[in-house]
């Protein structure tokens, strides 16, 4: 039977069952170079004096300060060196008065002595020339002065921090105890694998114990990994008997929407309570919050990035609740850069703010780079449907916001990645397809667009500045990329005009390499007399668009299609044949007022430069157009 979602529960009522959970903190030891960040669970007095004895502070002479008092620069005191005294001893002579005993910098003062002279202001002859005066204790260091034998350091429930460490360590304490929370982590799925493992057909690395385990980490938990767990209702029971055993909370992550694997409610539900199944959020909606084998669990969503929302937004605040661990959350108020649209639940939103503008990060709940891409989020309540562009948002940030040199808004390509390496620019990349750079362009958001549109009449990028109704960029003539035919190794195709007969994956329509796609399959049409309709009806395969590269290269490693058109380097990073088609014009796009600002020239200097050359990858290539600036009326320089 398949489960249907309970009524939604709101975050509120969802706040109050998790207030309603009783949970002690454990108390663990743990070394003093594993502690920042944790929460000390016992006062720490010291056993010793720090420094244990009296040290000179200074490389010097040990004197008596008053055999001193009438030294100067032009009349300095004679006094008679005795012995030198290393640090690391316990130095068993007397000085007496006109002595002086030779010290290095930490070491015990001998007996005597009282006072250290720098070394700068004296000079060996037969007997040791003094320049300067000392007072008595001047330079030395004395025993307890730092912290006394008996003294409280450190007060029971202060959060510890690298500088406390030092304090640990200086009264010999090696362990530690801090308030712990066993935290186990489980993670659901018959297609996850153990990152560091290979991976094989229909299988994906497991995200979450990983990034939930790290979580759990930073709020002062003790993460307990119990790895992956199959689909597999008394194998995912069992073990959650055992973390009941010993964890004071359990995280699941997967099998808590609704399809017919997803079975976490249902065995919360029969070894334990369920106490909501949805809750009214964005992303996160299906996670379940109970107790199970009695103790408190919390089944977070598969995708990653709802399961470390709810974690952040349910989890985190509880766990740090026990362990005394603080979170200073920062907030911003900034623009929209674009308008946004929610639907019915309360949305937290994971946005990047770049000059003070916010860009929603598109990439859905599905993806992990959703967060690791942005810099905090916004909260859209339920009942609003827009956010404009230009409305102020309160943003919660996440950790420091990065200040770019330059802003890209466009298409990404691995030879960008090379370009920033070559430029030594510190570049914020925003991935929003070519027409979504044009678009920040004209809006006056981006400071370079990537760009490679290829209009019907064969030229690319130009066409489409005009069809934007931008007017006042140059347009930066970038490098070439292969295109063609992405096969496997056993493949018979040869050449274009084998996709007829071939099972294809195509590209989605507006992508470059779908126009490329039907400019080569209407010559073909004209060649045969027929139309292109009629044509491509009878390629197999003509309607599936895939949506990226990555995505041709997938279906054709896969068997799912035969041939699909792309560009060499995925081909070849995925052990993929290439039969090279065209080179496709992979250009930038600039606000012309930025042309002399730092960060651009840097830009151009870099793609023009031979070592940008010969860095790009496999099937990108730079040309003579290379760095080639045009400027507006931009149909002046077509032919
Ligand atoms: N028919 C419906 N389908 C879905 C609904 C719905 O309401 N009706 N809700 C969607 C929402 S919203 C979310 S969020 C997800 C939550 O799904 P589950 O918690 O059931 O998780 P799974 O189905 O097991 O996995 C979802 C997705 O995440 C991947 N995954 C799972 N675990 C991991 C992991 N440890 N590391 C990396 N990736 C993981 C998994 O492979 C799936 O791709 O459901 C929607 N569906
Ligand atoms: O709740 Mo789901 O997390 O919207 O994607």
């Amino acid at each position: 039977m398949r489960k249907e979602f309970r009524k939604l529960v709101t975050i509120d009522e969802a706040n109050k069952i998790i207030e309603s959970f009783d949970i002690q903190p454990g108390i663990t030891e743990i070394k003093i170079e594993d502690s920042p960040g944790r929460v000390l669970a016992e006062d720490v007095v010291s056993e010793v004096d720090v420094p244990p004895f009296n040290r000179a502070s200074m490389d010097g002479y040990a004197v008596h300060a008053a055999d001193t008092y009438e030294a100067r620069e032009d009349n300095p005191i004679r006094l008679k060196s005795v012995v030198s005294i290393p640090a690391g001893i316990n130095p068993e002579i007397h000085v007496g008065r006109g002595e002086a005993a030779e010290i290095a910098t930490g070491a015990v003062m001998p007996a005597g002595a009282d006072a250290v002279v720098m070394v700068e202001y004296t000079r060996s002859d037969k007997d040791l020339l003094i320049f300067r005066p000392v007072s008595i204790n001047e330079n030395v260091m004395h025993a307890g002065s730092d912290i006394m034998v008996g003294e409280r350091v450190l007060k029971k429930g202060t959060a510890l921090s690298t500088r406390e460490i030092g304090v640990l360590a200086a009264t010999g304490r090696r362990a530690v105890k801090v308030y712990g929370l066993d935290v186990g982590i489980i993670s659901t799925g018959n297609e996850l694998e153990e990152p560091g493992s290979k991976l094989n057909e229909g299988k994906i690395y497991d995200i979450n114990s990983f990034s939930v385990a790290s979580a759990v980490k930073e709020c002062g938990g003790n993460p307990i990994r119990y790895g992956i767990v199959r689909d597999d209702e008394t194998e995912i029971k069992n073990v959650l008997k055992k973390a009941a055993e010993r964890c004071d909370i359990i995280l699941t992550s997967g099998s808590t929407s609704a399809g017919s694997g997803d079975v976490m409610y249902r065995i919360i539900e029969e070894n334990g309570t369920v106490l909501a199944h949805g809750i009214d959020i964005k992303p996160g909606k299906p996670a379940v919050i109970g107790k199970v084998f009695g103790k408190p669990v919390f089944g977070l969503p598969g995708y990653p990035t709802s399961s470390l929302t709810i974690f952040n937004e349910f989890v985190a605040p509880l766990i740090r609740k026990i362990t005394g661990e603080k979170e200073e959350k920062t907030h911003i108020n900034a623009k929209m850069a674009v308008r946004v649209r929610s639907e019915g639940r309360s949305q937290l939103l994971p946005v990047g703010v770049i000059r003070g503008r916010v860009y929603p990060v598109e990439k859905g709940s599905g993806a992990i780079t959703t967060l690791a891409e942005a810099d905090g989020f916004i909260e859209i309540p339920s009942e609003v449907e827009m956010v404009e562009a230009g409305e102020t948002v309160s943003v919660t940030l996440f950790g420091e916001v990065d200040i770019p040199d330059l802003l890209f808004v466009g298409s990404h390509c691995l030879g960008l990645d090379t370009l920033i390496d070559v430029a030594s620019l510190k570049m914020r990349v925003i991935n929003v397809g070519s027409s979504g750079g044009l678009s920040a362009i004209r809006n006056g958001t981006a400071d370079i667009a990537g760009v490679h549109l290829l209009d019907e009449s064969g030229e690319y990028n130009i066409p489409f500045l005009e069809r934007f109704g931008i007017r006042d960029a140059v347009l930066v003539k970038g490098y070439l990329r292969e295109q063609g035919l992405i096969v496997r190794k056993d493949s018979k195709i040869s050449r274009f005009e084998d996709i007829i007969g071939a099972r294809i994956i195509n590209r989605n329509t507006g992508s470059g390499t779908r126009v490329l796609t039907d400019i080569k399959l209407r010559e073909i049409a004209l060649q045969r007399g027929i139309s292109f309709e009629g044509l491509t009806e009878n390629i197999d395969g003509y309607h599936t668009e895939a949506k990226t590269h990555s995505a041709i290269a997938s279906a054709v490693k896969l068997g799912k299609a035969d041939v699909g058109v792309g560009i060499r380097t995925v081909a070849e990073l995925n052990g993929l044949d290439f039969i090279k088609i065209a080179d496709e014009e992979y250009d930038f796009v600039i606000p012309p007022g930025l042309l002399e600002s730092s960060g651009i020239k840097r830009f151009m200097e870099a793609l023009r430069s031979q070592e940008f050359s010969e860095k790009l990858p496999p099937g990108l290539r730079t040309y003579e157009r290379t760095g080639e600036i045009i400027r507006m009326p931009y149909s002046e320089i077509r032919k």
